[in-house]
């Protein structure tokens, strides 16, 4: 609900929260543990939190209701908010980061290359392209240690170049340290909110400066390859893009469109899938009847030698329950934040207009009065008929409303695909005593990387 008279005195209550000094120390812990001092603040103030920090006034909503609320019933009032927009330089303008018309443009542009019928077609290739990494896996085994959070990275941005691009992005040397750079750059601009120019000659702003070169030259090659090459069913995003933005009437303008949505499409859908894949091989590690029970159904779908097919994925019931129990403890995506446009009530609070607006799903997916014991890794949760008790909203992995993420069913259809083919032939263990801290940057990864050792199933 909107409004924009002045309310009676009973909405214009403030949520409770610290006071501005205890917030310098929230600020400094902040810096070295973002996870934690938000689940701080959810436990010791509940669903709604007022949090004043630096120049910006913060409402922390940790319920599904306020969820709901701000993503699905009254969307258009809530813009991307703190650190998404600060990443737009980083970004640019593409669809994770736009907004009113141009959101909705590009969305339309977008949606064909992910519809049901088409992402089902890809299944073929993703399970090449797992069986592909199965095999370079098996090369390891005898305990050879692999970086898996390296190796799910290069992974799923192959698998994308493939299934939304229709290419192979592995003849570009640079790609994945140049999304490395934008990845690094887009955290940089949302810490310093902004303040640093662009020219100000830090070691990242040049490696970024680099990388955007690099991903230029990579844009404008792939279209000039597609050109060169149209694709059987032009239902690609290069063929679409080039369809869409040769309506521009400034080349420049339809060049930097271009660039925009492919790189925000890339580093959107690789990082989130391989984020999820990583965590999933270390909780697996951690919970050997989840491994035992992941295998049999490995071996029991996929062990025929047949080509898999979409009744088979369908029937990976337990590794599906797995990543979602997965992406519960690590959503990938670990924070929404949103800036409200005209002043609102949420959930009996006033938020005036301007106020930055965060969801996390990291604290939301282990809200006590949601979850039994939240801190559990239990696939079980996800059994069927389980989820139905629920509220909806109390799992957001993928967000909800309009935005909503728009590679949902490829990242599943990967993430399954590939933990299944790897937990069928290999068992990955932890290097005893790495350290496994969760990073929350623009998703949330494992900060030193996942350093696994490769054994083989007999
Ligand atoms: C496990 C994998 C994935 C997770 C957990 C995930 C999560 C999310 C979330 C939470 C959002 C909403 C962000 C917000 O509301 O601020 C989102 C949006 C988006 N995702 Fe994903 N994602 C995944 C895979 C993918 C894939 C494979 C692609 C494909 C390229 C993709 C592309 C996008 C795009 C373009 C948006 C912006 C949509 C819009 O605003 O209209 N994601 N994703």
């Amino acid at each position: 609900m909107t409004v924009v008279q002045e309310r009676p005195a009973r909405t214009v209550r403030r949520p409770p929260g610290p006071s501005r000094a205890e917030t310098l120390s929230i600020l400094r812990r902040m810096v070295r543990n973002r996870l934690e001092v938000m689940q701080d603040v959810a436990t010791r103030y509940g669903d709604v939190t007022r949090l004043p920090l630096g120049p910006k006034t913060m409402y922390f909503f940790n319920h599904p209701e306020s969820a709901k609320h701000i993503l699905a019933d009254n969307p258009a009032n809530f813009h991307k908010g703190i650190g998404l927009v600060h990443a737009r330089r980083a970004l640019g303008d593409g669809l994770l980061t736009s907004e009113g018309d141009l959101w909705k443009k590009q969305r339309k542009t977008i949606q064909p290359v992910f519809q049901a019928k088409r992402i089902n077609r890809q299944l073929g290739a993703v399970a090449e392209e797992a069986d592909k990494l199965a095999a370079r896996l098996r090369e390891h085994a005898g305990g050879g240690v692999v970086d898996v959070r390296k190796t799910m990275t290069e992974l799923t941005l192959g698998v994308l170049g493939r299934t939304l691009l229709d290419a192979d992005l592995s003849a570009f040397k640079t790609i994945g340290e140049d999304f490395e750079a934008v990845q690094d750059q887009a955290m940089f601009e949302m810490m310093s909110l902004n303040s640093v120019p662009g020219w100000v000659p830090l070691p990242q702003q040049r490696r970024f400066r680099r990388a955007q070169a690099n991903l230029d030259r990579i844009v404008d090659q792939l279209a000039a390859d597609r050109i060169a090459r149209p694709s059987i069913d032009g239902d690609d995003v290069v063929s679409q893009l080039i369809e869409s933005t040769s309506k521009e009437s400034d080349p420049a303008a339809a060049r930097i469109r271009m660039r925009d949505e492919l790189v925000t499409l890339l580093l959107a859908g690789h990082e989130t899938t391989a984020s999820t894949l990583s965590w999933a091989f270390l909780l697996v590690d951690q919970h050997p009847e989840v491994r035992r029970r992941l295998h049999e159904e490995a071996v029991e779908v996929l062990g025929t030698g047949q080509p898999l097919t979409l009744a088979d994925m369908h029937r990976l019931t337990y590794t599906t329950q797995v990543l979602e129990e997965v992406m519960r403890l690590y959503p990938p995506v670990w924070l929404l934040p949103r800036l409200a446009v005209e002043d609102d009530e949420i959930a009996g609070y006033h938020v005036p207009a301007g106020a930055d607006v965060l969801i996390c799903p990291y604290t939301l997916h282990r809200h006590p009065d949601f979850w039994e014991d939240p801190e559990r890794f239990d696939p079980e949760r996800f059994a069927p008929g389980r989820s139905d008790r629920r509220s909806r909203y109390a799992y957001i992995p993928f967000g909800a409303g309009p935005r909503f993420c728009v590679g949902n069913s490829l990242g599943m259809m990967e993430a399954t695909i590939v933990l299944a083919t790897v937990m069928r032939d290999l068992r990955l263990t932890l290097v005893p005593g790495f350290p496994t801290v969760p990073e929350p940057q623009l998703t949330l990864r494992i900060r030193e990387g996942l350093p696994m050792a490769v054994h083989s199933i007999a």
